[in-house]
């Protein structure tokens, strides 16, 4: 029987101030009108880490460096499996001047635990929660 290998997904978990860098999905594709981290799928020989870079700058217009791993999940939904990589990330920019783009907005801790994340998020809302 032919197996898939999971896709491999780099997310920035983007902090700046106590506040975190949330976007929502579009109204096509997979889990549409879900909130998100910025992230995307890895290019072949792209490190999850580079990706979450990548992915954030595209999406969101705000350059970031990649800082630690939080958390890596596989998880199984309807329409694919991923192997997903938290990262926490920084903004290059330091002074607080970058606007997100594409709806992205910064929101505190206290609302992310009200925003309507993926499933496979869980785990990264109860961890961040917790630091
Ligand atoms: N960006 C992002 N994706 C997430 C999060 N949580 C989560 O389970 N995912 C899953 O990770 C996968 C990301 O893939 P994607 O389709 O958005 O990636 P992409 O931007 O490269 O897609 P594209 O093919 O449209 O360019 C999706 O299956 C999505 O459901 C999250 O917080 N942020």
């Amino acid at each position: 029987m032919k197996t898939h290998s999971p896709q491999v997904i780099g997310i920035a978990v983007l902090e700046s101030g106590g506040r975190f860098l949330v976007g929502c999905r579009g109204s096509d594709g997979p889990l549409a009108g879900y909130d998100e981290f910025p992230g995307g799928k890895c290019r072949a020989d792209e490190s999850p880490a580079a990706c979450a870079v990548r992915e954030c700058g595209e999406e969101t217009g705000l350059a970031v460096e990649a800082v630690e791993l939080l958390l890596r999940r596989e998880f199984a939904y309807a329409h694919a499996t991923v192997d997903l990589h938290f990262w926490r990330c920084r903004p290059v920019d330091t002074t607080g001047d970058a606007a997100p783009e594409n709806g992205f907005r910064w929101v505190t801790a206290d609302e992310l635990a009200t925003l309507h994340f993926p499933e496979a998020n869980a785990p990264l809302l109860e961890l961040l929660r917790s630091l």
